[in-house]
Formats: structure tokens, C-alpha cells, sequence
């Protein structure tokens, strides 16, 4: 069946040539294995036409062409083929092993390509058409024609053309923005013109395909379609030649999330989208840029306080798409220095925490300052952050400030200001090492000898703005006491575990801080 039969008056088809087009990008070449299986994510999709390569372009081309041919249940399969009687014959032997079998054959028309590349007349391309598209006709039942560099030839020219080759046969008219070279008013004209002139054009479907030289290929697809279109070319991810083609997650969404302004559909299953672009992704070896539309990593994630406060709220104050409608599951809050209170609220509920009135705004504060720090704040690093705060929030003895100061085979000194119930004082004292230096200044701050149990240091995660988690166990009089914090920098991590283990080992012996602060 080819795509006129299966026509309505508001039913766009997609076409989708990531295999062809889009393996066009230099360095997305595909391996067989990869192609099948971006094919069977198409068709599992509801991709009407897969173009599964240029069946003349090499042996490996025609094979891969003739497997997708062979694997595909649904779709039709499209081999590409110049107008040259060989290609047209190469991609005839390669569809036919397809359900439903498509030769696309192309030639230029824009007056730049006939001088310079094909070096032909005008009236010398309408005879190649004409025989072309005929020759394809007699292989098979659906043939689509594409005048290469359509939207850079004049209308009159490009209307003889498209009337040749729908009377030799086409059933698919396509009219390229090859260089990606219309904007939208244009483009939606041209298809307006041609479609509302030709005289037999009522015999085929239109087809747009935008290249994005300017970042206008999805508007021109969209225009296209207003003027008359019914089929759109397009990659996954927008993989193409040179800036690639209309992306087909973007002008799928926009049908579909617009329609009350484009009363035009598609049969796709919108829900497969993120899956086909992580493989297209995968195979093509091309990572999407995290802010692309639909199927970027940021395309339902929100980090800040405003936006994050209005998703709580409502998710549609902003998000036009549920991430479930393209088969993402979840939104994602993400947490950093743009965050507000609501976020944060929400994150310490997801993580199981509830904290009072002061606890909270304490632990949000201290949220804040690392986010300033810290380029990813994950969960872990929130974990640790109210983890500490909660077990931190009785201490009278308090770290207020510390400098420390480490020189190779030289002197490692600290000079330390603690609070001790909202008293401040301040002690230097030098050690074997910076943390040695740092215990032993607080030991002389606090006027007491704990013997050192266990000193531990680990990541909270990788990389290294990862935050410090310290662990530290005191024994002071037969008691013993453990201390942890979690903070960016290893030394003020370490000082606060050692004084969180002092506080609790005060607090056991009953006596909090009782002497302390001797210098
Ligand atoms: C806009 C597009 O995306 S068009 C598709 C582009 N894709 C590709 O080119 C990928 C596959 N291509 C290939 O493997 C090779 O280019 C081949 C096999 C098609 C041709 O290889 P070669 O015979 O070595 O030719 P080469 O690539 O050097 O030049 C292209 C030739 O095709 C001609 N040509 C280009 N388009 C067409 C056309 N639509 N119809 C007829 N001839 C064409 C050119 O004028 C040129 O002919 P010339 O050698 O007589 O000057
Ligand atoms: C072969 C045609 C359809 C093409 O890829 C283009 O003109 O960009």
C-alpha cells in the first residue's frame, strides 16, 4: 500500500532517514547490527517510512538496505538513488525484499547545482525525471521523487519538474531545503504555490525535508506542512548532514502538543521517543546536548527555586509535556544553588527527613553554601549535609572559624576559634600534620586529653568538589563517643567529626563542656 492510499486530509507521515541522512554526519557511520536495531525502534515506534540507506553507495550500504528490507514488520523501507539508471536499479533490488518497498530517486534543480554539479539544462533535467521516475515506476508501486535543493530554484522551474515526475509516476513529492537555507513564510508559500498550481497534484503526497543550517528545520517542516505537506523527512536527535535535519521527537511533540494551532497528526507512539534517542544516540555515537527539546537531559528537569516551587504546585505552570508522554518517567527536581525552600522541603521529605522550623532553615542555609561551592549536589551530599546538622544540633562547642596553615618538611600550624555556649576564643597550635595540628588545637581550646579511638575520611561521591565525610571516635575517661560531618573541604570536615565526638563525650560524662574553653 503506499502512502497515497493510506491518506487523510490531516494525517502527516513520517519519514524517518537517521540511517540515511542522518548517518550522513561525519562520524555516525552504523554498524549492521546497530541499524537493525535503530529499524526495529522505528517501526515499534510507528515510523511510517524508514529510509534505511543509499543501496548504491556501497555493498555495506545494499545490505544494510536489503536487512532493514527484511526486518521490518510495519514500515515501508526507502532506498535512495540518484537519477542514474544503476542506482535506481540497486535500490529497486534492495527494497524489494521489503513488505512494502520504496525507491526515493533525487536529482537538483536549483540553478547552482545545474551549472556547477550536474552541468545540465533545465529541459535536459525534466527528460532525466521523466525517464528516471518512469524506471523506478516499473519496480516497484511506490516512488517518491525529490528535486535536491528545491527551496533555491525558481517556482516555475521546480512546478515543471514536480509535474513531470508526478506524471511519470511519483507518488511522493519532495521538495528539500537541502541547505537548509527557507524560513518559514517561505517555506509554507512554496508548498502553497506548487501544491495549489500543478495541476496533478492531488496524485501525491508532499514531503518536506529541512536541513538546519540556520536552526530553522523544524519551523520549515511545520510551515511546510501548513502549506500543504503530508509527509515529513527527519533523524532522531536531529542526526543529519552537516547541522542535521528536522529532529522527528521535536516536530512529533510539536503536532502533537500544539494541535489546537496545527489540526495535523501523526500515528506515532510518543511514548518510544526517549528510548530511539538514547539508541540513535548509542549507535550513531553522537551524545545529545543536555538542553535539546524533548529528549534532552534537562528537557524535564528544573533546578530552580521559582520554577521548582511552581512544579510542586502544578506541574503545567512549567511543563507543556508530561515526561511520561515521551516515555521519560519522572520529572526531575534537580538540587543546586538556584534552589529554594519548597525544593528543598520536598527533597528532605523524599529522603525521609522532617525537621523542625530551625533545623530546617539551619540545614537549608547550609544547603545554600555548598550548592555556591559544589557544581552537583546529589542526594547523598543532603544525606550527609542534614545528617550531620541533626547530629551536630545540640553541641555547645562549636566551630566558628579555622585556619590552617602546612608547609613541606616545615610546620603545620592551626589557629582556631570556638564557641563554647556563644563564648568565642581563639587558639594557635602546631603539629606533626594539618589534621594532628587541628585536634590538638582543639584539645587545648577545650582543656581536655580524649584519646583518638578511630579517625576515618571518605568521599560522599566522586569527583573532587565531592564533599568530605569525617568520622571520628573519642574515648575521654573510659567513655567513648562518635563524631561525623560532611563538608567540602577535608580539613573543617575532620575538625567538626573530632568536635561532634567531643561534644557527645562531654555529654555523656554528663558535665557538658564543664572547664572547657581553658586558654
Ligand atoms: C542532499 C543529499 O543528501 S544527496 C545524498 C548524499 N549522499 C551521499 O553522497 C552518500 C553516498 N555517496 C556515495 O557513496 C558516492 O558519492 C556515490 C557512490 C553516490 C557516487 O560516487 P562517485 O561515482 O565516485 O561520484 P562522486 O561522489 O565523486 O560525485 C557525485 C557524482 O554524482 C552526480 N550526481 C549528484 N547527484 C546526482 C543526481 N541526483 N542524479 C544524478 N547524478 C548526480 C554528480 O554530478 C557527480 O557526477 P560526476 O562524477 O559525473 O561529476
Ligand atoms: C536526497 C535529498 C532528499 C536530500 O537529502 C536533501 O536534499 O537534503
Amino acid at each position: 500500500m503506499s502512502a497515497t492510499t493510506q491518506s487523510n486530509k490531516d494525517r502527516v507521515f513520517i519519514f524517518d532517514t537517521t540511517l540515511r541522512d542522518g548517518e550522513q554526519s561525519p562520524g555516525a557511520t552504523m554498524t549492521l547490527e546497530e541499524k537493525l536495531q535503530v529499524a526495529e525502534t522505528l517501526d515499534d515506534m510507528g515510523v511510517d517510512i524508514i529510509e534505511a540507506g543509499f543501496p548504491i553507495a556501497s555493498n555495506g550500504d545494499f545490505e544494510a538496505v536489503v536487512a532493514v528490507a527484511k526486518h521490518v514488520k510495519r514500515a515501508t523501507v526507502a532506498g535512495l538513488a540518484r537519477a542514474i539508471t544503476a542506482d535506481i536499479d540497486r535500490a529497486g533490488e534492495a527494497v524489494r525484499h521489503a513488505r512494502r518497498g520504496r525507491i526515493h530517486t533525487f536529482v537538483s534543480t536549483s540553478p547552482i547545482h545545474l551549472a556547477h554539479q550536474m552541468k545540465k539544462t533545465e529541459d535536459e533535467v525534466i527528460e532525466i525525471i521523466a525517464r528516471t521516475v518512469a524506471q523506478a515506476r516499473n519496480l516497484v508501486d511506490d516512488v517518491e521523487w525529490s528535486a535536491m535543493d528545491a527551496t533555491r530554484t525558481p517556482i516555475e522551474f521546480l512546478k515543471r519538474c514536480v509535474d513531470t515526475a508526478i506524471k511519470a509516476g511519483a507518488t511522493t513529492i519532495n521538495l528539500p531545503d537541502t541547505v537548509g537555507y527557507a524560513v518559514p513564510d517561505e517555506h509554507f508559500r512554496m508548498f502553497k504555490e506548487i501544491i495549489g498550481s500543478v495541476p496533478n497534484a492531488d496524485k501525491a503526497i508532499f514531503s518536506v525535508h529541512c536541513h538546519n543550517d540556520l536552526g530553522m528545520a523544524v519551523a520549515n517542516s511545520l510551515a511546510g506542512v501548513a502549506g500543504g505537506a503530508r509527509q515529513i523527512e527527519c533523524t532522531i536527535n536531529g542526526l543529519g548532514e552537516r547541522a542535521g535535519n528536522a529532529a522527528l521527537e521535536e516536530v512529533v511533540m510539536a503536532l502533537r502538543t500544539r494541535a489546537d494551532a496545527m489540526p495535523y497528526y501523526t500515528e506515532i507512539e510518543t511514548t518510544h521517543l526517549s528510548r530511539a534517542s538514547r539508541i540513535v544516540a548509542a549507535a550513531s555515537n553522537f551524545p545529545v546536548q543536555y538542553n535539546k527539546a524533548i529528549v534532552g537531559k534537562n528537557a524535564f528537569a528544573h533546578e530552580s527555586g521559582i520554577h521548582q516551587d511552581g512544579m510542586l504546585k502544578n506541574a503545567e505552570t512549567y511543563e507543556i509535556m508530561t515526561p511520561a508522554s515521551v516515555g521519560i518517567k519522572e520529572t526531575t527536581l534537580v538540587m543546586g544553588k538556584h534552589s529554594g525552600r519548597a525544593a528543598f522541603k520536598d527533597k528532605l521529605r523524599e529522603l525521609g527527613y522532617e525537621l523542625g522550623d530551625n533545623a530546617f532553615q539551619e540545614a537549608f542555609q547550609r544547603f545554600k553554601d555548598l550548592a555556591d561551592r559544589k557544581k552537583h549536589v546529589y542526594d547523598a551530599d543532603i544525606i550527609a549535609l542534614v545528617d550531620d546538622e541533626v547530629g551536630s544540633a545540640g553541641d555547645r562547642i562549636k566551630l566558628v572559624d579555622m585556619e590552617v596553615v602546612s608547609k613541606t618538611g616545615g610546620v603545620h600550624s592551626c589557629t582556631m576559634t570556638l564557641s563554647v555556649d556563644g563564648e568565642e576564643s581563639t587558639v594557635t597550635y602546631d603539629g606533626t600534620g594539618s589534621v594532628d595540628a587541628i585536634f590538638s588545637a582543639i584539645k587545648q581550646a577545650v582543656g581536655q586529653q580524649p584519646h583518638l579511638v578511630l579517625y576515618a575520611v571518605d568521599g560522599v561521591t566522586g569527583g573532587t568538589d565531592a564533599q568530605a565525610s569525617a568520622h571520628v571516635r573519642l574515648e575521654l575517661n573510659g567513655r567513648i563517643a562518635s563524631g561525623n560531618a560532611a563538608e567540602p573541604d577535608t580539613l573543617v570536615a575532620s575538625a567538626r567529626a573530632y568536635l561532634n565526638a567531643f561534644n557527645r563525650v562531654m555529654i555523656e560524662r554528663g558535665a557538658a563542656a564543664q572547664g572547657a574553653m581553658a586558654g
